[in-house]
């Protein structure tokens, strides 16, 4: 081969690899654009590999906290799945128990219903044994009360000097009044007076000792029947302490009156429970020289008023004119008193002592309705405070106040002679001569309980009105009135 076919076949070589070289060049220029592509895409490959990795990462952390709450999730259903167990045991055990209480409830209503029955019973039966009771103590009983020397008599300056009193018996019945007295030889005598009544009260007696003594006869009024309690004695010796208690009396001091009311009202409402429903009503007059004041009427409104005193066929005793004032609660009684002690005072400064010179009759009626049984009954309860027993020969009264005297005497005597003719049992009682008789006729006699307290002073200046006195009790004590009587009504 030839040098120029040397040189052109070099030629043609260099153009060849002149070619192949732009052909590498321009491959190389292509691999470097894939290469950077693929670069490109390597780094956004890692990127999201990181970014999942992450996510990965994340996810796990999720589902590990997911997989411990739901570790948590499933023991706290346990626990409450065990929680629902026990509830319903003791669900179920509660069940048994309510109906055991249900069954134990209706078999206790049942006895409760039989006792309630029994005790209705039983009322009616106390009712029945409490008169028998009062009915073999007799049904008039006479107590006899001494009261105390009292800061009174100091400030009269009278002769406090007191008698001889002497309680001989240990059942508190007797009593023994005693003075001595010069004889013909010089020599002192001694005069007892002995006396024998249902209960001697001594001075040292409380009203609660008084109350104790009688609340089986205010009791009887609540049970249907008329009672009558008296006091009898001589101005001063303690009636008006003994019916109403002092002025301003406390639960301590307070007298017959406001007691009986309270235990009326108590009963009343113990005997709710037992079907009986009770209205009670008061009135509280006053009869002085034979006339009949309203001791509740409104001051000023009762002068010149003319009560009269009318029996009904039913047994029931009223007085026109008067006030009646529906006893609805014990508040109502001790207004009413306070009351009535105002219109008292009242007549005593215009005339004379008046309180002492008057019957003051308090009269409680009781109807009674049993609206389970149909029982039905009407009571009436007398609380009277007499006017003072004073003999004629010892009040030294003239003029108006020997009228007054005599009035009260007249009527205490027409009482005396009115408790004796029952008790003999005469045709005729003399229930008309006098307005006290004339009132208190359905509340004396066979269908009564009658009470009279005679009281008595302490003082030896008073010796001879006491002796007066206790033998006056002594006659109504010898009385036996026959047996008394409900009033039944129809409910
Ligand atoms: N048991 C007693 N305890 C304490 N004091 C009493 C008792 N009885 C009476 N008194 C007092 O004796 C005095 C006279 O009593 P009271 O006024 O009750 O007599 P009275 O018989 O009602 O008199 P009158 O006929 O004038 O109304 C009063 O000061 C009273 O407080």
């Amino acid at each position: 081969m030839t040098a120029k076919q040397h040189e052109s076949e070099i030629q043609t070589l260099k153009a060849q690899h002149s070619i192949e070289m732009e052909q590498l060049r321009a491959m190389q220029v292509r691999l470097k654009s894939e290469s950077d592509r693929l670069e490109t895409n390597l780094r956004t490959t890692n990127m999201q590999l990181d970014q999942q990795i992450q996510e990965n990462s994340s996810l796990r952390a999720t589902i590990s906290t997911q997989s411990s709450n739901c570790l948590a999730l499933e023991s706290d259903n346990r626990a409450l799945k065990m929680k629902i167990e026990r509830t319903e045991t003791t669900l179920a055990q509660r069940e048994s128990t309510i109906e055991k209480l249900e069954r134990e409830l209706s078999e206790s209503q049942t006895i409760v219903r039989e006792l309630e029955q029994r005790i209705r019973q039983e009322e009616t039966i106390r009712r029945r044994l409490h008169n028998t009771i009062l009915e073999l103590k007799g049904n008039i009983r006479v107590f006899c009360r001494v009261r105390p020397v009292s800061p009174s008599d100091n400030a009269r300056k009278a002769d406090t000097s007191t008698a001889q009193i002497k309680y001989p018996d240990q059942e508190g019945r007797e009593i023994e009044f005693a003075h001595s007295t010069g004889s013909a030889t010089g020599s002192q005598i001694e005069k007892a007076y002995p006396f024998t009544f249902d209960r001697v009260f001594k001075p040292s007696s409380t009203q609660d000792d008084v109350f104790e003594e009688i609340s089986q006869l205010v009791q009887s009024a609540l049970d249907g029947y008329h009672v009558c309690i008296f006091a009898y004695g001589q101005t001063g010796s303690g009636k008006t302490h003994t019916m109403e208690g002092p002025l301003n009396a406390d639960a301590k001091s307070m007298g017959m009156i406001p007691r009986s009311v309270l235990q009326i009202y108590e009963h009343a409402k113990a005997l709710e429970s037992k079907g009986w429903v009770y209205t009670m009503e008061g009135q509280y007059i006053e009869i002085y020289n034979e006339t009949i004041n309203d001791l509740l009427a409104n001051e000023g409104t009762d002068s010149g008023k003319k009560h009269e005193i009318r029996h009904g066929p039913n047994g029931i005793t009223t007085i026109t004119d008067v006030t009646t004032v529906m006893l609805t609660s014990p508040a109502k009684v001790a207004a009413l008193l306070k009351k009535a002690a105002h219109n008292r005072s009242v007549g005593s400064t215009q005339m004379n002592e008046r309180s002492s010179r008057s019957h003051c009759v308090f009269t409680l009626r009781l109807s009674g309705k049993n609206t389970i049984t149909e029982e039905a009954s009407m009571g009436v309860l007398n609380l009277i405070d007499l006017a003072g027993s004073e003999r004629l020969s010892q009040s030294g009264a003239t003029g108006e106040r020997l009228k007054e005297t005599q009035a009260i005497n007249k009527s205490l005597s027409c009482l005396g002679d009115v408790i004796y003719a029952i008790s003999n049992k005469d045709p005729h009682i003399p229930y008309r001569n006098s307005k006290l008789t004339y009132l208190l006729q359905n509340s004396l006699g066979g269908n009564s309980k009658t009470l009279m307290f005679v009281n008595v002073s302490p003082l030896m200046s008073n010796f001879n009105e006491t002796l007066c006195s206790l033998r006056f009790a002594t006659k109504v004590n010898s009385c036996t009135i026959g047996t008394a009587t409900k009033r039944q009504v129809k409910a």
